[in-house]
């Protein structure tokens, strides 16, 4: 039975931020939950993409941010880095719902966690870099007038020890630790990846249990490359050693299966009209290599075996649908172009080859949101590519100034387009 009064909810302050948000709304309507969907975001949010949220959220909130910009609370001028994650506070002004559990954007539920609403305020799970504090991208709160203001007051008061919204709720529920093991969440109601490999055998004896996983700290899953052909994600420099790369691609499973085609949909819907809008960027990638030849995209082995079972058959590596004579790069993005524009293998070879390699490096296909076709074709696209990335959607205007400039002979040579840059580029492609 769907109970009315009580729900998750999550916040999302922008476009890169909402994408973390439909994921996890997405997982948790898989697993069925009973319960209301509510994603908190502020102006920073395109309107395209609050459609999108809409078609997965019972209820898409818009909130302040608590910066600067609110003249009641001017102490927090003094720290504007507070700003984006105190107006997570705001989800105690839910006051139309009796209970809530607030869960941080880059969250995915692994099953149903339904029965984390038998459980009172302020209930969370032991934080993995201090267990005497609780991690606050989980929580189960009662939204509250009172509680809000009480807790802007001491926002005023104390501040925060961490410079955000976890340093400020420890302090505000300070005797968490203490006064009621109810309170204390198993650790599998939110478990961040870093405890994969900090400690890794509790991990492995405990890790088939988890209900949540938290991509805490950095890098965040969206800020990741995903191959859809291997389901596997691609490792660079800021991964390695990273042992929770399944968690990472079971999160992009759920994105490209569940709402990719969301975001495709919503452009049909609104036409072309709406192109200055952006929902973040998609990038694929195809090359003609074998994908797994000289790549560093790291199967499950070493210490991907020792992953729960769950997980890993998630995940196992096949070549499936690979084409060796694709060899374009292609980008979607909130330009409005035909299929016919969609340049065929030879010709993005001959504009984009780098010499010398049976690779290019990047070029651009759009396509015409205008029939369900093309929409289609989008996610189609996408999950025939060998390589998917999220980037900001201000990348895009930089990218479309620097090609305007790249046509009219303004080649950046000392900059992006050094030498050195480029080499670095090739290394990462070619090893
Ligand atoms: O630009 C931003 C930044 C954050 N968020 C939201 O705020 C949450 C917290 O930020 P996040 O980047 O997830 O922080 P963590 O890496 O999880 O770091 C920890 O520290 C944060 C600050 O105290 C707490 O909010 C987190 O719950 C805690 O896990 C995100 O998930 C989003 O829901 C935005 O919407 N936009
Ligand atoms: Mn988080």
């Amino acid at each position: 039975m769907p109970v009315t009064d009580q729900a998750f909810v999550t916040l999302g302050t922008n476009d890169i931020y909402c994408q973390g948000a439909l994921v996890l709304g997405k997982s948790l309507r898989n697993h069925n939950t009973s319960r209301k969907l509510v994603v908190l975001i502020t102006s920073q949010v395109t309107d395209r993409m609050r459609g999108v949220l809409e078609k997965v959220f019972d209820e898409v909130v818009q909130v302040d941010i608590l910066d600067s910009a609110d003249s009641v609370h001017l102490s927090l001028l003094k720290r504007p880095e507070l700003g984006i994650t105190f107006t997570k506070l705001q989800c105690w002004t839910l006051t139309h719902y009796a209970k809530c559990i607030y869960m941080d954007a880059d969250t995915i539920v692994l099953c149903n966690i339904d029965e984390l609403f038998d459980r009172d305020e302020l209930s969370a799970a032991p934080d993995s870099g201090w267990p005497d504090c609780f991690n606050s991208g989980v929580f189960v709160f009662r939204p509250s007038l009172e509680t809000f203001h009480n807790l802007l007051h001491h926002a005023e008061q104390h501040g925060s020890f961490d410079g955000g919204d976890q340093g400020l709720l420890n302090s505000f529920f300070n005797n968490w630790a203490t006064a009621d093991i109810s309170k204390h969440l198993p650790f599998i109601y939110n478990l961040s990846i870093s405890s994969i490999y900090t400690y890794t055998p509790a991990f492995v004896q405990f890790g088939s249990d988890a209900k949540v996983v938290h991509f805490l700290g950095t890098p965040k899953p969206w800020n990741c490359r995903f191959n859809p052909q291997s389901r596997w994600i691609i490792e660079d420099e800021s991964l390695s050693g990273h042992q929770h790369l399944s968690y990472l691609a079971l999160w992009w499973e759920i994105y490209v299966s569940d709402v990719l085609p969301l975001l495709a949909e919503q452009e049909e819907s609104e036409g072309s009209e709406s192109h200055q809008h952006h929902i973040g960027r998609i990038e694929l990638l195809m090359k003609n290599e074998n994908p797994f030849a000289g790549s560093q995209e790291t199967p499950l082995n070493n210490p991907g075996d020792e992953l729960p079972n769950n997980i890993a058959e998630q995940n196992i590596l096949d070549s499936k649908g690979h084409d060796p004579d694709i060899q374009f790069a292609s980008q979607i993005n909130q330009e409005p172009v035909s299929p016919d524009s969609i340049q065929t293998p030879e010709q993005h070879s001959i504009a984009n080859r780098v010499p010398g390699h049976d690779l290019q490096l990047l070029s651009e296909i759009t396509c015409d949101p205008g029939t369900k076709e093309d929409n289609i074709q989008i996610v189609q696209l996408a999950q025939s590519a060998s390589e998917l990335s999220i980037h900001e959607a201000e990348e895009v205007a930089r990218g479309e100034e620097e090609r305007r400039k790249w046509e009219a002979g303004q080649i950046d040579y000392m900059g992006k387009y050094s030498f050195a840059n480029i080499q670095k580029k090739l290394d990462r492609f070619l090893q």
